[in-house]
């Protein structure tokens, strides 16, 4: 099982690196990665198995994350709403999105990055994602709110982007410019 011994922090290399595209079909051992990726994230919310194995809460992972730099995401969380969204995906890749931004209220933060680092992180309100799940099947996803929030900085890892480079240096509680009125 992947643990937080597994997850490469800040300052190593990697991080910084593009991710290369998986060739598909993905092989088994990428498969079982992916798989231990979403296992990770159930895990992390799992109060008992947080707690007994230590991990840190995510809702999402990026290969790169456990030193593998392939394109290669996973998230597990729920929206306000409550309707889950559970992705092991290969390639994602952002093909369109809106002009409008929005932003996590309380900042960002990353298993990656062993220090809070406070400020607004303007993400896309709503994405459009094409990439391939496990069985190598292409898959279209349509995401708004706290999801698209997720896969884009899953998608930034794959990209070598850690969540504070989008900050504001000047002015790190700048609303960022397109964001919406909150009624
Ligand atoms: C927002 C949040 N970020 C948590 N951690 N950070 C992460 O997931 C990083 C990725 C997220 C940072 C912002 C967007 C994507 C990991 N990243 O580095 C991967 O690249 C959480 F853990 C968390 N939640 C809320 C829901 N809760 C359900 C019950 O279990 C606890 C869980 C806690 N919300
Ligand atoms: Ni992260």
């Amino acid at each position: 099982m992947i643990t937080m011994d597994d997850i490469i922090r800040e300052g190593n290399p990697i991080l910084r690196q593009v991710a290369k595209e998986v060739q598909l079909p993905a092989s088994d051992e990428e498969k079982n990665t992916l798989k231990a990726m979403l296992e990770f994230l159930k895990n992390s919310q799992n109060e008992d198995l947080a707690k007994k194995y230590h991990l840190r809460a995510g809702i999402g992972l990026a290969a790169p994350q456990i030193a593998l730099s392939k394109r290669m995401i996973a998230l597990y969380l729920d929206d306000d709403n409550g309707k889950h969204y559970e992705y092991t995906l290969f390639n994602p890749k952002i093909i369109s999105h809106s002009i409008e931004s929005t932003y996590l209220e309380g900042g960002e933060g990353c298993l990656s990055v062993d220090r809070e680092i406070s400020g607004y992180v303007p993400r896309h309100a709503r994405v459009k994602v094409k990439a391939f799940d496990l069985e190598g099947n292409p898959v279209t996803l349509r995401l708004k709110g706290y999801p698209a929030i997720a896969i884009q900085h899953e998608i930034d890892h794959l990209n070598g982007i850690l969540f504070y480079d989008r900050i504001n240096k000047e002015d790190p509680f700048k609303i960022p410019d397109h964001v919406a009125e909150k009624n």
